[in-house]
């Protein structure tokens, strides 16, 4: 059925419920068969083969429900969480809004989740062997009390070491908006601190470790945090998660306190993935999200110099077949470029 019949009804929900109501129909869709590579679209990133470069981004499968059957909807990976390593409400609700004629969504869940204990438990039952399953990353962060108190890092450490048997890729969480004081572990000092120990953590021969970082960031943030990520060796930086500035907006929830996704990011997003392009050239590859919502802004992103994209709130907007859309009209935007395969035209309008 067409998802343009079926909307109106998912939009008379209010939008946790209808979050929740797809997770549960995806639940109960058999778990599909492994995706092909795409000859054009596969491509090694930080030493993992991804079938195809549009990914479904954190924060939709939190604990890691549905996260293996995304590859059946074509998306070439799948990064389930943000998981903290205790279980936690998140804010009270509501805390999930559209704002329709924007095409965005607002979120203040702040990290509601079951926990890595009951995460790795479901996990462990659909994982399989690296290249074998999905391509599946695991995003973490820290609990609200240990945050508070001054001990994020050890709860970073204790996600690396609770989710890296079953991860591809972990991601670092530091971007949040939603959780007081997570953001300022962007700052130079404690980031090294936590990069630090997030690697200490880090067992021999486990994931890559991937960054998330926010786009709300100075010139002298973006400086301090490429330097960091080379210097710890981070693997990839996910640019970018949801902002605090509200740019011009026509809907009546625009005033609600929260992170903004989707339309309104696309070029906020797009600047600082090119900001860090121009600091970091290829030494490190970077994810691009943020306000995706078709081929053409994939293709921009990824000629700006992300590898790999990722969406979320246009799934609210353009269905679940979104990823199949983008990846067909990236190879029609290839064909007529005349581009073979993907990684030719990363970061060729950097
Ligand atoms: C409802 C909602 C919940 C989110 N939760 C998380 C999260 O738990 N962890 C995270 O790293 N990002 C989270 N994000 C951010 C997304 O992963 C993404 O970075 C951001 O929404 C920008 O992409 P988009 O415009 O395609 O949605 C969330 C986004 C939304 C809309």
């Amino acid at each position: 059925m067409s998802y343009r019949l079926i909307r109106p009804l998912f939009f008379a929900l209010d939008a946790e419920r209808a979050h929740n109501l797809s997770i549960a129909l995806l639940r109960m869709m058999p778990t599909p068969a492994p995706l092909q590579a795409d000859p054009m679209l596969a491509q090694t990133v930080a030493g993992i083969a991804f079938p195809n470069p549009v990914g479904l981004a954190a924060g939709y499968d939190k604990d890691g429900r549905v996260a293996h059957k995304m590859h059946g909807l074509g998306f070439g990976f799948a990064e389930l969480g943000t998981l903290t390593p205790l279980a936690q409400p998140g804010n009270p609700q509501p805390r999930l809004f559209r704002l329709v004629e924007d095409k965005a969504v607002i979120n203040r869940f702040g990290f509601n989740n079951g926990g890595q204990g009951a995460a790795a438990d479901r996990i462990a039952r659909y994982r399989r062997p690296v290249g074998e399953g999905p391509v599946i990353g695991i995003n973490i962060g820290a609990n609200k009390e240990a945050t508070a108190a001054g001990r994020a890092n050890a709860d970073y450490a204790t996600g690396v070491t609770c989710m890296a048997p079953l991860a591809d890729y972990l991601t670092v969480n530091i971007s949040s908006p939603n959780t007081p004081g997570l953001r300022a572990l962007q700052g130079r000092a404690a980031l090294d601190d936590l990069l630090g120990a997030v690697m200490a953590a880090r067992p021999e021969g486990g994931p890559p470790i991937f960054l998330k970082v926010a786009p709300d960031l100075e010139p002298a943030d973006i400086e301090d945090i490429a330097a960091a990520c080379i210097d710890h060796r981070i693997d990839a930086l996910i640019v970018s998660n949801t902002t605090i500035t509200r740019p011009a907006l026509q809907s009546v929830h625009a005033g609600e306190t929260g992170g903004l996704s989707g339309a309104p990011l696309t070029d906020l997003s797009l600047g600082k993935l090119r900001d860090f392009r121009r600091l970091l050239g290829d030494r490190l590859p970077l994810i691009g999200v943020g306000g995706i919502a078709n081929a053409e802004q994939a293709y921009a992103r990824i000629r700006a110099g992300a590898s790999l994209v990722q969406v979320y709130s246009a799934l609210v907007y353009e269905g679940p077949y979104l990823a199949r859309r983008i990846n067909e009209g990236l190879k029609a935007l290839m064909a007529r470029d005349g581009v073979r395969h993907i990684g030719e035209v990363v970061g060729i309008d950097a």
